[in-house]
């Protein structure tokens, strides 16, 4: 077992020596010639059944081996068996609630609230055949009922960056399955499954591309959960493309260093925006206060590098004053992200539902890129400022050597 930047690296590319190649090969085919008809047909069974690889990948849908090297090289960083990967984050979620719960007989969802506004809304709708009853982390165990087929998870949470001990969690939901979604924590910083989680979910589009160009999404967990979600992979057709694959795969080699940089800019920015006067409050587990159960350095090994805040002023009037934190959902990509929850990534999240989850209306969340970190102060401080310069001599050409007072 290597250590994780080398795994981070290395994993999922045993035969590229074997192969004669250095980059990642890219299999585009959508259909694969059978050696022959019958040969063909045990080797569709067999994925259909849910076989990891078979004798041909017969056709894209079924099995493609770009992506299986992703999976397995995500596997390897999540310290699991297996990886399924899906076309999207969302088609992931979908995919363990099918498994989890439709293929299982069992169609009730326990969830802890603030989770991802689309995993919500998901599970809210009914759409997925399920209903879900929404609890706290330290009631899970009150609300498992005999039909309860997954407790749904999110720590660092989306958008407000609660923690939740995912142990006691496990531990609360019993012979039920966990799901944690690890998107803002990536396997650098915490492995849901060591601590006994069942599916480990990833956004993949997020940190694990992190670079805004790839969309994915991918569950860490063991070779018998996995077998199921390929078989709901290959029924629905949520199939990852082999780009998306060699992209994902590509990303994984820098994301300890990613995420380790982002994360002291995250630390950085935290401690200065609890002190600026045009903020409210600051979330971010690395703050005084941030992480009341203690869960850092024990469950996760850092912070993370999302942070969240209210402003005194109305949110879009602050990030419409933005100039280089691009004003955009998503998080986890090399420049620094900025959006309005309750406008965008929680929009249909009831607002009563967002605020009794500790998601008010005025909170902000931030992704911290990996720029300088002075650029993204002066960014923010001027924004925050009521779009003057913050109390700062701001070194640019413009206005070298000017105090600049807070307007
Ligand atoms: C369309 S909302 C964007 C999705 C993404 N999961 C986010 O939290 O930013």
């Amino acid at each position: 077992m290597k250590r994780l930047r080398t795994t981070a690296v290395h994993g999922g590319r045993d035969d590229l020596a074997d192969l004669g190649v250095h980059a990642l090969p890219i299999d585009l085919s959508t259909t694969y010639p059978v050696p022959d008809q019958a040969a063909g047909g045990r080797a569709l069974q067999d994925l259909a059944e849910g076989a990891a690889h078979a004798a041909s990948p017969v056709y894209a849908r079924l099995h493609n081996p770009t992506v299986a090297r992703f999976e397995q090289a995500l596997a390897a960083l999540e310290g699991t068996a297996a990886a399924v990967a899906f076309g999207s984050g969302m088609a992931a979620v979908t995919a363990v609630v099918q498994a989890a719960c439709a293929l299982a007989g069992k169609p009730h969802v326990v969830a802890v609230r603030p989770l991802y506004g689309g995993t919500d809304h998901l599970l809210s709708s009914g759409l997925l055949g399920v209903r879900t009853t929404y609890a706290t982390a330290d009631r899970v165990a009150d609300a498992i009922t005999p039909d309860t087929g997954l407790v749904v998870v999110e720590t660092p949470a989306n958008p407000n960056l609660d923690l939740l001990d995912v142990a006691a969690v496990v531990e609360r939901a019993g012979p039920v399955p966990v799901v944690v979604d690890n998107t803002f924590a990536t396997p650098v910083l915490q492995n849901p499954a060591a601590l006994g989680a069942t599916y480990v979910l990833h956004s993949a589009t997020k940190y694990l591309g992190g670079h805004g160009d790839v969309l994915g999404g991918v569950v860490a967990c063991a070779e018998e959960r996995a077998a199921a979600l390929r078989q709901v992979r290959i029924v629905t057709g949520a199939v990852l493309h082999p780009l998306g694959g060699y992209l994902l795969h590509r990303g994984l080699a820098t994301l300890p260093l990613r995420v380790e940089a982002a994360q002291r800019t995250a630390v950085e920015l935290a401690r200065r925006l609890a002190g600026h006067p045009g903020v409210g409050l600051v979330r971010h587990p690395g703050l005084p206060g941030g992480d009341p159960a203690g869960l850092v350095g024990t469950q996760m090994s850092g912070p993370g590098a999302v942070l969240a805040l209210t402003t005194r002023e109305d949110p879009a009037a602050v990030v419409a004053r933005l100039r280089l934190i691009t004003p955009a959902v998503s998080l986890g990509s090399v420049d620094t992200l900025v959006e309005h929850p309750a406008a965008l990534t929680h929009r249909l999240v009831p607002g009563a539902d967002r605020e009794a989850s500790g998601v008010p209306d005025s909170l902000l969340r931030l992704s911290a890129g990996l720029e300088d970190v002075e650029d993204l102060w002066d960014d923010l401080d001027q924004a925050l400022s009521g779009g003057c310069e913050g109390n700062y001599i701001k070194p640019s050409s413009s206005r070298t050597g000017e105090l600049v007072q807070t307007g």
